[in-house]
């Protein structure tokens, strides 16, 4: 008979260090349980949500036994409420980044097969996840939210469609979501909220998705990535205040970035992370001053790495680049970095998905990629190893793909020079990292 604690079982255990999701871990007879709601630490009563894996279970949290002293209330009322906004908001917030810190360390040693000595020398073995400036709150100037049935706007809840109306979440910027009552909206469709960097705000609507929601067998998590694609699947769009467009600057140059397309969220990022290439690059001391020096930036979105390039490279002691290649699947991204460096042709812009452009592009010095969330994957990295570039630097939202991402290029002699992490997420189990990468002979 099986010793796997059964759904609906109810059960006392000790947390003791944090998931990459967000939950905290403990152990039952030497398997693991996932709490969400948990601190690592806390001594907690659970309820067995889903025992179908033979490795681990899921559990939700019925009573704190012995609390954390790092346990707060939660700083966001939507998450307090079901939103699944600010998972961790009820962790006090340097807590939240020793944890995200220790997620990284633990994902780069075990996925990455990092040794403490690699992660000592790259300068992230301490687990250090810098803040962007904000205390936790207050740091988006792009959110999505969902209207429900009767036309209101809220956070969508954790697991599911439903949303959670009438508690704001603390993560956008005072007075984004000011007055949203006062708006027309159509029930089921999407709202994105941006505020721009001259204190406008825009809302576009993203119509309700055509395709009805199925009924499915995956449980929770499958709802979840139902919903996702759902939402996810091309949508009408309408301009509810503002301007279709929204201005955001990035050092002395301005973007004109759709509302709906891509931006970062926490509006320090693109300039810290802009910053963060060029250092780390500089760091490295590559490209040297030689002739010609070119430059890949995959994933590119409106090129705001690749301009960092451009503009960066003299200051921090580089050699300048004299080409920039942009890869982007998205069209308006595309069409906002056309229209950005209009008449300035040391930047090219591809439309198209990396791994069908990357073996046309010319041979490059360095290569930037900031793939999404999924990461980048073996054919991209086996195709950028093959184009020899003296760094790379690899950007990641998902410190899981990323630690994949670094030990797949490990494999091609890449070795990580340097690693730096970001809260770019506050008060959510999110973290950013960016690491530079050069020949293990450079090293
Ligand atoms: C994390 S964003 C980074 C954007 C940009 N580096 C920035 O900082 O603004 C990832 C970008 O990759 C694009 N993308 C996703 N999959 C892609 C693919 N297979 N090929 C090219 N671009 C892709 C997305 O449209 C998005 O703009």
């Amino acid at each position: 008979m099986s010793d796997h604690p059964s759904a609906g079982a109810e059960l006392i255990i000790r947390t003791d260090r944090p998931a990459n999701g967000g939950e905290a871990v403990g152990r039952v007879d030497g398997r693991v349980v996932f709490v969400r709601g948990a601190v690592p630490g806390e001594l907690v009563r659970v309820r067995i949500t889903d025992d179908r894996q033979k490795s681990f279970a899921r559990a939700e949290m019925i009573e704190i036994v012995e609390a954390s002293p790092h346990r707060i209330e939660s700083r966001c009322d939507a998450a307090r409420h079901g939103a699944g906004c600010c998972d961790l908001g009820f962790i006090e917030v340097g807590h939240s980044r020793d944890l995200k810190g220790q997620i990284l360390v633990d994902a780069l040693g075990r996925i990455g097969r990092f040794g403490p000595a690699d992660l000592d020398a790259a300068g992230v073995g301490s687990g250090v996840v810098a803040d962007l400036g904000d205390d936790g709150t207050h740091w988006r100037v792009r959110t999505r939210l969902g209207v429900d049935a009767d036309g209101r706007a809220g956070m969508h809840a954790f697991h599911g469609s439903a949303i959670v109306t009438g508690h704001r979440c603390a993560a956008p910027e005072s007075g984004m979501l000011d007055d949203l009552d006062a708006l027309t909206v159509a029930p089921g469709a999407d709202l994105i909220v941006v505020a721009d960097r001259d204190g406008r705000r825009h809302i576009t609507e993203l119509a309700a998705p055509k395709q009805p929601a199925r009924r499915h067998r995956g449980g929770a998590r499958g709802r979840t990535q139902s919903a996702r694609r759902r939402r996810d699947a091309p949508r009408g769009r309408r301009v509810v205040e503002g301007d279709a467009i929204a201005t955001h600057r990035v050092g002395d140059r301005v973007w004109r970035i759709p509302v709906a397309g891509f931006w970062q969220a926490h509006g320090a990022a693109p300039t810290v992370y802009a910053r963060t290439v060029v250092e780390l690059l500089g760091a490295a001391g590559l490209p040297g001053r030689t002739g010609d020096t070119v430059a890949w930036d995959l994933y590119g979105g409106a090129g705001v790495l690749g301009a960092a390039l451009l503009d960066g490279a003299a200051a921090a002691g580089l050699g300048e680049f004299t080409a920039v290649h942009v890869v982007e699947t998205d069209a308006d991204a595309v069409a906002v970095a056309t229209e950005a460096f209009a008449g300035d042709d040391r930047l090219t812009v591809h439309h198209g998905e990396v791994a069908a452009l990357v073996g046309g592009l010319p041979a490059p010095d360095v290569v930037v990629l900031d793939p999404p969330r999924t990461g980048a994957g073996p054919a991209v990295i086996d195709a950028v190893a093959d184009a020899d570039p003296s760094a790379i630097v690899h950007v990641g939202c998902d410190v899981g793909r990323f630690a994949r991402d670094l030990a797949l290029f490990a494999e091609h002699g890449y070795r990580p020079r340097e690693i730096r992490a970001f809260d770019a997420f506050p008060l959510t189990h999110h973290v950013e990292a960016i690491a530079c990468l050069v020949p293990a002979r450079g090293l």
